[in-house]
């Protein structure tokens, strides 16, 4: 590329999520201790960039979507205070984070801006790509739920993005339903996009099991970005495992600059002891990718199953039904009551009652 993005050394940057999209795994509960070992761990494996915000990012600590343990600036400041080398990223939903958090991120000491939209509306990001640009930030775009966008559309979001001053963007498979090459598809329409400008990114979940897989074929079709968190640690079944991609991509002879062994230590001997349940392929997060569900509606789901009685893939699969997309986790709540008042009246007309 001819971009001016600052991923220059390495054939792929590995950018660690397991302190922003593990948040959703951890019910929002990270302690400064967590985030500072897993920091000193990543940073010392040799991963370039670690994501530490809210699950829903920047300012998404509310009702909605679960109120954070910490604030999340004091762990964005821990996290920068620990690093020697890596770099600390944040991510921001436009209307659910703001401009003002972005500049308190960036005054704790984050340097990466990820701004993160619905796969068809990147015009919401201009501001806040301007916003992080002019505060001297390195931006990545993010464009969520991919599935939902053929790759010519897709394209043309990320086109908006680059205009804005995106440096990077990232085909985002937030349901993990993306099958290889619906995934391969996408990324080859960016680069043939933006290729010239901006890097291109993938995202992966493993609702399908194919997190891993994915981001092979979307290194081999140009991308030189992508996501992962040790241990999975991810919404639905969890994200491509950090160790698991500095694994294969050194066994493909790929330059990531993370160190496996160390990633290894880092998710087995630092992450897992304090995950709560590991990410997995369950029935329900299996059903999220099958259905193109939002990953982070996993945990919502099965609150709600729980509360009124009803299956969480059940939940899931209406969700998937609906289309809903991120911002509308209330929606599980008036599915699950759909669900209810169906067995109830089930249930009647079962004893033949009218
Ligand atoms: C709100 C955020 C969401 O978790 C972002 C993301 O990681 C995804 O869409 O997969
Ligand atoms: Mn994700």
């Amino acid at each position: 590329m001819t971009g001016d993005s600052a991923n220059t050394q390495r054939a792929l940057r590995i950018t660690d999520s397991t302190l922003r999209d593990g948040s959703h795994a951890m019910a929002h509960q990270f302690t400064e201790e967590q985030v500072r070992a897993t920091v000193h761990a990543l940073d010392a494996a040799g991963v370039e960039v670690v994501e530490v915000s809210h699950g829903d990012g920047l300012g998404g600590s509310s009702f909605n979507y679960g109120f954070s343990r910490t604030d999340e600036i004091a762990l964005i400041r821990a996290a920068v205070d620990e690093a020697t080398r890596a770099r600390i990223a944040v991510l921001l939903l436009p209307g659910l984070g703001t401009v003002e958090d972005l500049r308190r991120a960036h005054g704790a000491g984050a340097s990466v801006a990820r701004i993160a939209t619905h796969c068809t509306e990147a015009d919401v990001s201009v501001q806040h790509f301007g916003a992080a640009r002019d505060l001297g930030m390195e931006t990545v775009g993010f464009l969520m739920l991919s599935h939902r966008a053929t790759p010519a559309a897709l394209a043309a979001q990320a086109r908006i993005m680059v205009d804005a001053g995106a440096q990077c963007v990232y085909v985002v498979d937030s349901a993990g339903a993306l099958v290889l090459h619906d995934a391969q598809a996408r990324i080859k329409a960016l680069v043939d996009e933006i290729g010239d400008q901006a890097e291109v990114g993938f995202h992966g979940h493993q609702n399908l099991s194919l997190g891993v897989a994915n981001s092979v074929l979307a290194f081999q079709t140009g991308a030189r970005q992508i996501d992962g968190a040790l241990c999975a640690l991810g919404a639905g079944a969890g994200n491509s495992p950090t160790e698991v991609l500095a694994a294969v991509f050194s066994r493909l002879g790929v330059d990531t600059g993370v160190d496996p062994r160390a990633a290894l230590a880092a998710a087995e001997d630092v992450v897992r002891p304090y995950i709560p349940r590991l990410p997995w392929m369950d029935r329900a997060s299996i059903v999220q990718g099958f259905a193109g569900v939002y990953s982070s509606f996993l945990l919502h789901a099965e609150r709600a199953a729980a509360r009124y009685g009803v299956p969480a893939h059940e939940i899931l699969q209406r969700a998937g039904e609906a289309g809903y997309v991120g911002g509308q986790e209330d929606m599980i709540i008036d599915i699950a009551l759909q669900l209810v008042q169906e067995r109830d009246m089930g249930d009647l007309a079962a004893a033949g009652v009218r």
